[in-house]
């Protein structure tokens, strides 16, 4: 609300504001707006109505920022300088007013000496439970602001109260908020005589700190007076009735009027004196809300009655104007104490608890706080995404009427419960309280990397003027997926090296790979957080052997770097092999969620992206999740939201559908999702790659989410995305107008899983059934280390070069359900297990290459179309460090075909009996070992040495069994 001057001239002689003056009451204005400033009124308010300080809460910067255009332009010039998240821009925003509400009322501080002419400027209210997050705040805060006549405001909550001590004991001036009650202004008196005796007893100068303490008035009528009247109706005698009548519109000023004797009993007292003595300003009591509320009340009551020496009232604008038109002062908070006395009396004699009711206007005064900076926060992270445009992916949805109410419900809790607040605080209560704060790490982690960019820059102008031609990344999962994106959206980046992976064990790969590369001229990057992974050192230890053949022992080292955690096996190793360099990974970040850390970005900065550009992006979507995001503006929030109530309602299939241009973003997302969230018993399925089909293939069971790359959509993902949201399936739709923008990707995601996680109600960072199989592989080759052979095992059919085994209690499942012991019977069996919800994986230890991803997808598309199930392709051993999780870990929905086959080509791992042919079978026996002990329908097709021909006839069978 604009102040607009009446004519001062009409009332030249008396401005009943001026004259609260002369009752030693000083009044300021309860609000604050930058055009209130820059019109020049709040000047003519100091110097026509004798205005002598300033307040502002949260509630009063959300109706100024949020509420008017007043901010806009500053706002818009701001975010364009350099992106911040929507607190830093409030703040910026907020500070720049109080410095200048200050600067105006600098004189005022001046002539009253230190006694007025200050402004306020409140903590955070999302710290008004904590004592030490208060105290930070206030010293920053203090510090930013930089002037001396500013107050900082704290709340008289349990926590802030130690803190307003503290603070005081610095020398911070400081203004006490949401007072109610006696006993409470009893404590907040002793925290400041005793902050000031800790402050003088450092040598500090007590005449130079200034404190009120602003005793609310319009609430306690508005609580008192609703309990009474309702009272009023139930009252069991005409004695009761009166009494609670007598109490109505009274009891607030009662309140203040006794807290007032309380005050001045408080500074005559000798401890008062000893620091009276050495300068020291009291404590004055401000009134605050003290606008009426109830209309039939005289508008300017909380003014008029509250009138009395070494007071503040602090006035908001229409009560302002209001009192300087008809206000009539008189000495008022002296009169009537013995009134005051009886009403209080009357109110504990018809049982009405001030004790009780204070503390409710506690609570809810530091919620309705918390709900106004969340207004606040939310209007300005949409003028915030506004400036930005499509340098930020944007996110929407459909989602239907039931699902979207369970969502907005979720999304409530997260906002009330301060749960973004607590992810970013690594509160592992959100998820189990078991480990969970220990790996949050990567909340922060592009801040960090951009602190240190320029080694990440040096090394992408070494290899760029070394001139190599390749690198070859050596990773599993966490370590090799990101780099894998990074390669198949970028490509082969002019003047830089063209990068490789390699996260298979089966020969046939590998030596595909090593064909791709030119071994004299290729930079190699073993990748492996916990330095302990089975195929990145068997990778590093088949690859150093070779360089070492073509190149020699030295020059071999030159050629590798290490990413690693610091202390792991790989960095000895690689320190005693003398490497060129190792990138080491924060402990604190796991596989899956390190993709902005070393694990992707220096595999990234080799290939030639620009890193810092890359993070730059990124950090925009940081600042878009930031903790004090409310949940529904919080992209990262959001999304997990809907995974997380989507799977608690059965719709557990992620289906990730993706441009070609990043379609590889759908294998990192899996790892994620799958890994992440698929345990004990729960979590998310995530569909990567699926073919695209009509609506009616689809169940009930889906969530789809389209990722769109602007620059380069599919127009026939778009028609079928279109006709799946018409046919009422919950779509997600997230719009990245540049390839650059994919870090932005990667944390949303990241922050979505977290979120997910939490609602879903598991711990979204460990991988115990990923640990199982590892087991199950080591013993497997451990055995044959010692034996040359693994344990016999016989199939339960040999048929045309094709054999299939499995477990006993599968076999046993699958003998009930068919006399026919042929490929096609057992095949029909095990299909005919997947039931509605169900999901069909298929699981292939065979290379990796296009033509087996056809057949495969072949296969997969036809059994998602008849059974009308979601379907799932992994190819091993690298799912078993992604999906592999979900498998063994998360829902039994899953009915698995694993496909093994003998390769044509072994390899031998250097300095060991097995080579990378008993490896892999090793992981695939593994794998099928611990499906079986987790009880999944699993059948192994184990294809012989002719990959594409087994392919072939295990497709056709399939189909016939289709039919
Ligand atoms: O606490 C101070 C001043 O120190 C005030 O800004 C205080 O927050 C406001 O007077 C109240 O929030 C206004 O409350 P109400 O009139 O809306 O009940
Ligand atoms: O996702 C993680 C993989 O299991 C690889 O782990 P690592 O980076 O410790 O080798």
């Amino acid at each position: 609300m604009q102040i607009t001057l009446i004519n001062a001239f009409k009332n030249a002689t008396v401005n009943p504001l001026q004259t609260l003056q002369n009752y030693g009451q000083s009044v300021w204005l309860d609000y604050i707006r930058r055009s209130l400033i820059t019109s020049g009124e709040l000047q003519r308010l100091v110097d026509e109505d004798g205005l002598r300080g300033v307040t502002s809460n949260p509630a009063i910067f959300e109706k100024a920022i949020a509420g008017s255009t007043d901010y806009n332009d500053a706002l818009i010039a701001l975010e364009q300088q350099q992106d911040m998240d929507a607190m830093s821009l409030y703040e910026q925003l907020a500070i720049s007013d109080i410095q200048d509400t200050a600067d105006v009322l600098r004189p005022v501080y001046e002539q009253t000496k230190k006694r007025d002419g200050y402004v306020s400027l409140e903590v955070s209210p999302y710290l008004a439970h904590d004592t030490q997050g208060t105290i930070a705040e206030a010293r920053r805060l203090w510090q930013v602001v930089g002037r001396e006549n500013v107050m900082i405001k704290v709340p008289a909550t349990p926590a802030g109260i130690p803190a307003i001590e503290q603070l005081i004991s610095e020398g911070i001036n400081v203004n006490v908020t949401l007072l109610f009650s006696q006993e409470t202004y009893e404590l907040v008196a002793n925290a400041y005589i005793s902050g000031l005796e800790a402050f003088a007893a450092q040598g500090g100068d007590v005449s130079k700190v200034a404190s009120v303490a602003s005793f609310f008035i319009s609430r306690i009528d508005t609580a008192i007076d609703a309990i009474a009247t309702a009272r009023v109706k139930t009252a069991t005698s005409a004695s009761e009735e009166a009494s609670l009548r007598t109490v109505i519109g009274k009891v607030a000023i009662a309140n203040a009027k006794l807290t007032y004797q309380r005050y001045q009993e408080i500074y005559q007292s000798a401890q008062w004196q000893a620091l009276a003595g050495k300068g020291a300003q009291t404590q004055r009591l401000l009134w605050a809300s003290t606008s009426t509320k109830n209309p039939l009340y005289r508008d300017v009551l909380y003014v008029e009655e509250l009138i009395g020496a070494d007071t503040v009232n602090t006035i908001p604008p229409a009560t302002f104007e209001a009192f300087r038109d008809r206000g009539q002062p008189r000495a008022s908070l002296k009169e009537h104490l013995e009134e005051a006395h009886d009403i209080m009396e009357t109110l504990s004699r018809v049982n009405i608890s001030m004790q009780d009711v204070t503390k409710q206007l506690l609570t809810e005064g530091v919620q309705l706080f918390i709900e106004a900076f969340d207004k606040l926060l939310s209007a300005v992270e949409k003028k915030r995404e506004a400036v930005l445009g499509t340098d930020l992916d944007r996110q929407s949805y459909y989602l239907p009427d039931d699902l979207a109410k369970s969502v907005q419900a979720s999304l409530k809790d997260w906002l009330v419960n301060g749960k973004v607040r607590r992810l970013w605080a690594q509160d592992a209560s959100l998820w189990t309280s078991t480990d969970e704060n220990r790996w949050l790490g990567w909340l922060g982690i592009t801040e960090d990397q951009l602190a240190h960019i320029d080694h990440l820059k040096k090394l992408a102008e070494e290899v760029k003027s070394e001139g190599f031609k390749h690198a070859l990344l050596l990773g599993m999962g966490g370590s090799s997926l990101c780099p894998e994106v990074m390669k198949l959206t970028f490509g082969k980046i002019l003047g830089y090296p063209e990068l490789q992976v390699l996260d298979s064990t089966d020969p046939d790969q590998i030596k595909a790979v090593e064909n791709k590369v030119d071994l004299t001229n290729t930079l190699f990057i073993v990748s492996s957080k916990s330095g302990g992974t089975l195929e990145p050192n068997i990778f590093k230890q088949y690859f150093f052997d070779r360089v070492q053949q073509v190149l020699g022992a030295e020059e071999a080292s030159k050629r590798f770097i290490a990413i690693t955690d610091p202390g792991s096996k790989l960095q000895q190793v690689a320190e005693s092999d003398g490497f060129r360099d190792i990138f080491f990974g924060l402990p604190s970040i796991g596989g899956r969620y390190s993709a902005l850390s070393h694990f992707g970005l220096v595999p990234a900065a080799i290939m030639g992206v620009d890193v810092a550009k890359f993070l730059d992006y990124t950090e925009e979507m940081v600042h878009s999740c930031a903790a004090t995001v409310p949940a529904s503006d919080n992209p990262g929030v959001v999304l997990g939201t809907i995974l997380g109530v989507l799977a608690n309602q059965g719709r557990d299939k992620v289906t990730l559908i993706t441009s070609p241009g990043i379609s590889d973003l759908g294998a990192w997302l899996e790892q994620l999702l799958a890994e992440s969230t698929g345990k004990d018993g729960k979590g998310l399925i995530p569909i990567d790659q699926e073919p695209l089909g009509k609506p009616l293939v689809y169940g009930s069971d889906r969530l789809f989410v389209y990722v769109r790359l602007e620059s380069d959509p599919d127009p026939n993902q778009d028609a079928a995305v279109d006709a799946l949201e018409q046919a009422g399936q919950p779509i997600v739709r997230i719009l990245i107008r540049d390839p650059y923008q994919l870090g932005q990707e990667f944390f949303r995601w990241e922050i979505a899983t977290a979120v997910a996680g939490s609602i879903i109600g598991i711990n979204a960072f460990n991988q115990p059934d990923v640990e199982a199989s590892k087991i199950a592989t080591r013993q497997l080759t451990s055995e044959y280390e010692q034996t040359g052979a693994f344990p016999a095992e016989t199939p339960i059919l040999a048929e045309n070069g094709i054999q299939l085994f499995t477990d006993q209690k599968n076999a046993a499942a699958l003998f009930e359900a068919t006399g026919d012991r042929s490929l096609f019977g057992y095949l029909r069996a095990h299909l005919d297990r997947i039931q509605v919800s169900d999901y069909f994986a298929l699981l292939a230890y065979v290379e990796m290459n296009d033509p087996h991803q056809a057949q495969l997808q072949a296969i997969r598309q036809a059994i998602r179309d008849a059974k009308q199930v979601a379907t799932c392709l992994g190819f091993g051993p690298r799912f078993l460090h992604s999906t592999g999780q979900a498998y063994k870990g998360g829902p039994n929905t899953g009915v698995f075909l694993q496909i093994t086959c003998d390769s044509t080509v072994d390899l031998p791992v250097p300095g060991q009996k097995y080579s990378f042919g008993v490896v892999k079978a090793a992981q695939a026996r593994g794998d099928f070992q611990v499906l079986a002990e987790r009880s999944r329908r699993a059948l192994r097709v184990h294809l012989g040495s002719d990959v594409q021909t087994g392919l072939t006839t295990l497709q056709t069978a399939i189909k016939q069994v289709l039919l």
